[in-house]
């Protein structure tokens, strides 16, 4: 069987443990690229790294790193890691006008080399940076899906599994809206073992717990210094992989183009998707109730507005 292959575009933080999480579930091969210059081994370097480790964990993945988009032509999977990360005191809106021209050369090459890959885009402000790969490459919405309702569904889990002393794998939950301060996640749509979190977990608590999820991203950049997190972002952008390559056909939350889903409008929002090889095969559409709709809202909005100003940008 011919394997999958798949392009890492940033050989970063997120970018080099994206490549480790897929090597070592054997999702398919691996180009790992970055910008020439001055660090243009970085990646070459990087990718032997991850192969000298393949004997040991008993993968067969074959992982190159280049500075090439040649040797990227014909992915299955191309994941956008490039850009700039945040640093303390900065929101990830500040990150707007540098990382919209990176995504903008990017996706050209890309466009040009891998045509009919599907497109996953962790680079931040992620729903502003979807947009962008959208506008760039033309290719078809389903194809191009942002990385973060996993993770922020993810931090949200970790946290409730640490409050109720559960394993992770019993706790079950959905968040949606952009990938900032204004995410939604939903009470009515967590659970534990089946059991609806509210019964478990007292409201006061509860509303704690979430507002530590939705400002999960900075928490790890207060801690770091350096930058922002990139364990748990890269390993929710190989799920996304495995989903995509397996067509496993998750129903998770990704940053999809709604237009009248939800009533969006034409822009990037986390919602509940399903996916599978063709990238976001339906966008499941759930009754919120008032203040859930009201929350999704200023979420939407605030997305619109950045994107908006990133059209004066680019
Ligand atoms: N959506 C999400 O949930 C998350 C998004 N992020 C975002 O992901 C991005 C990457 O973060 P890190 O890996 O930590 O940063 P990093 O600085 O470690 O890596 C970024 C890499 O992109 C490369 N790069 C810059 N311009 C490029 C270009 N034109 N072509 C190819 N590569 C280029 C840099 O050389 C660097 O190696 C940031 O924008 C960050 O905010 C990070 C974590 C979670
Ligand atoms: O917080 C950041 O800047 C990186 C990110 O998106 C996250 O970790 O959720």
């Amino acid at each position: 069987m011919k394997r999958a292959k798949i392009t890492i575009v940033g050989a970063g933080n997120v970018g080099a443990t994206c490549a480790h999480w897929c090597a070592a579930a054997e999702l398919g091969d691996i180009v790992l690229l970055d910008i020439p210059g001055e660090m243009a081994d970085m990646p070459r370097g990087k990718a032997l790294d991850l192969m000298e480790s393949s004997p040991i964990f008993g993968f067969d993945s074959n992982i190159i790193g280049t500075n090439d988009y040649a040797d990227t032509a014909g992915s299955d999977v191309v994941v956008i890691t490039a850009g700039i990360p945040r640093k303390p005191g900065m929101s990830r809106d500040d990150l707007l006008a540098t990382n919209a021209k990176i995504m903008g050369l990017v996706c050209e090459q890309v466009k040009a080399t891998s045509p009919e890959a599907v497109v996953i885009v962790v680079s931040n402000p992620l729903d502003a940076m979807v947009q962008r790969a959208l506008q760039v490459t033309g290719f078809p919405p389903a194809r191009v899906i942002g990385q973060a309702g996993v993770l922020d569904t993810a931090r949200y889990r970790s946290f409730l599994a640490m409050e109720l002393g559960v394993s992770v794998e019993d706790v079950s939950a959905l968040l949606m809206g952009g990938h900032g301060d204004t995410m939604v996640p939903l009470a009515s749509c967590t659970s534990v073992g089946g059991i609806p979190v509210q019964q478990l977990v007292p409201q006061d608590r509860l509303d704690e717990i979430i507002d530590r999820a939705r400002k999960g991203g900075a928490e790890i950049v207060g801690l770091l210094k350096t930058g922002s997190a990139y364990y748990a972002p890269a390993g929710a952008t190989a799920q996304m992989v495995e989903a995509i390559i397996r067509d496993k056909k998750r129903l998770i939350p990704c940053a999809a183009y709604c237009d009248k889903e939800y009533g969006v409008g034409g822009f990037y929002v986390g919602v509940p998707v399903v996916l599978g090889t063709g990238g976001v095969e339906k966008i499941v559409e759930i009754d919120l109730n008032d203040s859930e709709k009201a929350a999704f809202q200023k979420s939407v909005d605030a997305v619109k507005e950045l994107v908006e100003t990133m059209a004066t940008l680019v």
